[in-house]
Parts: C-alpha cells; structure tokens; sequence
C-alpha cells in the first residue's frame, strides 16, 4: 500500500459546520430494552470520531442508524440540520449516495460482480461517467495495495483485502460523511496505517469521520471518543 495519492475532494466543504448529528435518539430491536436512550451527538467537518464500548452494546447499530439504513424509534438523525428520517425513502436513498460512505464490518460486497464494480457502485448509482469513475477506482485501488485484475471476483480475494476494497467503494464518491465499522479489523499495522492516513486526509479535506474500532491504536489516531 501507498502513502502518495490524493483522495478526491468532498464535493461540499463547511470547515466547522456539523453535518450529522443525533438528537435525543431511542432505538432497540426489542423496544422493551432499547440500545439507544435519548442519545445524541454531533459530529462535524473536519473531525475523525472513534465509537467504542464493549461487544454486542450497540455500535454497528448506531452506526445503521447514523447512515439512515435504520430509522430511530424516537428522536432525530440530522443531515444539515434537516431531520431525514421524515423524508420519503427514495430520498433517503439518495442521501445516502450522495453525502455518506460507509464501510460495514464484514465488508459486503457482491458476490456475482467484479471488484471494480463493487468499488464503482456507489458512483454508477450517483449518475458518475463509468469511464471516469473505473480509472478513479483502479488509482485509490492501486493507493490501497489492492491492484486485482479486472475480473476476479469478491470470492477470490482475502479477507484484507476485502476491507481494503470496500474502503474504496466508501472512498470513491467522496462522501462528506464516512462511516466505518471496524475499518482495520482484518488488516497488518502497515495496512492499518495507510487506512488511517486516508481517513485523516479525508477528514481534512472537509468530511465527518465516524470509525467503530476496538483498537486502542487506532481511538489513539482520532481526533474525539464516544465511548457507548
Ligand atoms: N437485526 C437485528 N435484530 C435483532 N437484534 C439485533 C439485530 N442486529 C443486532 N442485534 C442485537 O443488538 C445488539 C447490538 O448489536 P450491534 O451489532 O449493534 O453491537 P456492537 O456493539 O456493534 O457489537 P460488536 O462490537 O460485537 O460488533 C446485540 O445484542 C445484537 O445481538
């Protein structure tokens, strides 16, 4: 992997604005025992956020619900300000592609399309030319140490790299708002790094950066805890 390479830009940049935020937010699976109690949180452009606590407590969810794949039960996710889960869901969908990025825990990519076309997914949906969108996957893979030929397959890569590719899916549109679930977890220390790198460089170039990790060297990189 390369530290030399430049992330695309956020396609909107507010040094100091708050682009998500939590506000009073309730959610559980099982009403009866909610995970979230009147939660609420901001974060803002230009700042890397790490969410920790112990297994099962809650922070994938959160982080689902953050990224308006679930919606709260009570309370507000706030996108600009604007509370999104009123809006209708395909403009959620929308949202999604346009402004957020995300990185699941198990890296989710599709098994029956290249890797290419997992990395160009997000951008394909968002209306990107195929064209451009292909050579800026192939130069953020080839930044990530995962330069794989044109066709293989999400079956035929490790574990690592599988992260890796989904961080470029992620990383691709240039989302202002990055949201990754243990982004580092399969990965070596020098992988891990240059993962690290790419988040604060993307955080300084106007984005919110929220990571769920348990790893104390990578909390130690961030800017902010939020301890669940
Ligand atoms: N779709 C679901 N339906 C019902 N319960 C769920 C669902 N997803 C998660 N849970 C439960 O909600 C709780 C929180 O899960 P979550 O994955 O958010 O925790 P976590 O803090 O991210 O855990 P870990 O650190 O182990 O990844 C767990 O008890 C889990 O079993």
């Amino acid at each position: 992997m390369s530290d030399v390479g430049t992330l695309p830009r956020p396609a909107r940049h507010d040094a100091h604005g708050t682009l998500l935020a939590a506000d009073d937010v309730t959610f559980g699976y099982d009403r009866a025992a909610p995970l979230l109690d009147g939660w609420s949180q901001r974060f803002d452009a230009g700042e890397v956020v790490a969410i920790t606590g112990p297994s099962g407590r809650g922070k994938s969810t959160l982080l689902y619900l953050l990224g308006l794949m679930l919606k709260p039960s009570a309370g507000h996710i706030l996108v600009d300000g604007v509370p999104a889960q009123a809006l209708p869901d395909r403009e959620r969908a929308r949202l999604r592609a346009g402004r957020f990025g995300f990185v699941f825990q198990d890296a989710a990519l599709d098994a029956t399309r290249t890797v290419l076309d997992n990395v160009c997914e997000t951008a394909l949906y968002r209306g990107d030319d195929p064209r451009e969108a292909r050579m800026r996957a192939s130069a953020l893979m080839e930044r990530f140490g995962v330069q794989l030929r044109a066709a293989a397959k999400p079956g035929q890569v490790s574990g690592g790299q599988a992260q890796r590719i989904a961080l470029c899916r992620a990383l691709l549109h240039a989302p202002q708002i990055l949201l990754a679930d243990e982004p580092t977890g399969n990965l070596d220390p020098d992988s891990s790094r240059v993962v690290m790198g790419a988040f604060r460089e993307h955080a300084a170039a106007g984005a919110a950066v929220v990571i769920v990790t348990h790893d104390p060297s990578i909390v130690a990189q961030c800017d902010r805890t939020v301890e669940l």
